[in-house]
């Protein structure tokens, strides 16, 4: 089962008038743990094709991928890094949670993929966020250090588009290496108290709790900080390390873990 959620873009609209629009247009929608999101248990039209969507009043995207940002939590004062940020559904909800101000760096290697990126915080009306279109590994020369880093990796769920074909033993571990890279760079990245959540759509071992007990083993700057599981409604668990969150079906499998740099 494919459960459809919407994210209410809070810049522009209210989710109740949102909300009251859709309804009036024969869209039935539920309520959920966040005030700014809702089940599309039924719609006579797809929800990314209306004057709202266009309008940018909201977002479709699964819950679960709601959920890193919030738990990043980034306030008006910091300076955000997004390591992995097209097509965009995160970063427009970092911009929104910090109320379009501060100043989010989204950063996406895949020139063809900047597009979509470019065309939702255009959509969107965002305005604290400055696009790059470069590998985030090189990001180190920059002399630039983050509050809070969004690690959105690239995972085994969604490197393999081909539907007809099963990831491999091989995939997984080409994505894990590939994270663990990522991880390391982004810590390096980080001011001291800064703060990096680390997720993926992947269900793989190596890809989520492999990832983080191989930072926590690398580094001596670095430490977990245990995430409350305060989802209400949504299918999450306590992952394989004490702390962390997996979110298991009928929602989209993600896991999700907050990691603090302690020293420079
Ligand atoms: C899981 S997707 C990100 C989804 C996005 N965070 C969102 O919520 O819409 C991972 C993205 O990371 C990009 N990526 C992979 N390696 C990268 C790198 N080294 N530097 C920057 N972007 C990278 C991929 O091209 C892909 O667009």
């Amino acid at each position: 089962m494919n459960l459809q959620y919407i994210r209410v873009n809070t810049l522009k609209i209210n989710p109740e008038t949102l909300k009251n629009r859709l309804e009036n247009k024969g869209v039935m929608l539920k309520e959920t743990f966040l005030p700014y999101a809702f089940e599309v248990l039924e719609s006579p039209f797809s929800v990314g094709a209306t004057p709202e969507y266009l309008f940018g009043y909201y977002f479709v995207q699964s819950i679960s991928s709601m959920i890193p940002p919030i738990v990043l939590n980034p306030s008006k004062d910091d300076l955000v890094l997004d390591m992995c940020a097209a097509p965009g559904g995160k970063t427009t909800h970092l911009a929104q949670l910090m109320n379009n101000e501060g100043a989010i760096i989204a950063v996406e290697i895949k020139s063809s993929r900047m597009k979509s990126l470019k065309a939702n915080i255009n959509r969107m009306g965002i305005a604290n966020v400055i696009m790059l279109n470069m590998n985030v590994l090189h990001l180190k020369e920059k002399d630039l250090k983050f509050d809070k880093i969004l690690l959105d990796a690239p995972c085994s769920g969604n490197v393999i588009k081909d539907k007809s074909r099963s990831v491999t033993k091989e995939d997984i571990i080409y994505c894990s290496n590939r994270q663990k890279e990522l991880i390391d760079a982004g810590i390096d990245l980080l001011k001291e108290g800064g703060v990096l959540v680390y997720s993926t759509c992947s269900a793989e071992e190596e890809e989520n709790e492999g990832v983080i007990e191989y930072i926590l083993n690398k580094r001596d700057d670095v430490e977990l900080l245990p995430i409350e599981n305060n989802f209400k409604g949504i299918n999450v668990i306590e992952g394989g390390i004490e702390g962390t969150l997996r979110v298991i079906p009928p929602n989209e499998p993600f896991f999700i873990a907050k990691l603090m740099k302690i020293k420079d």
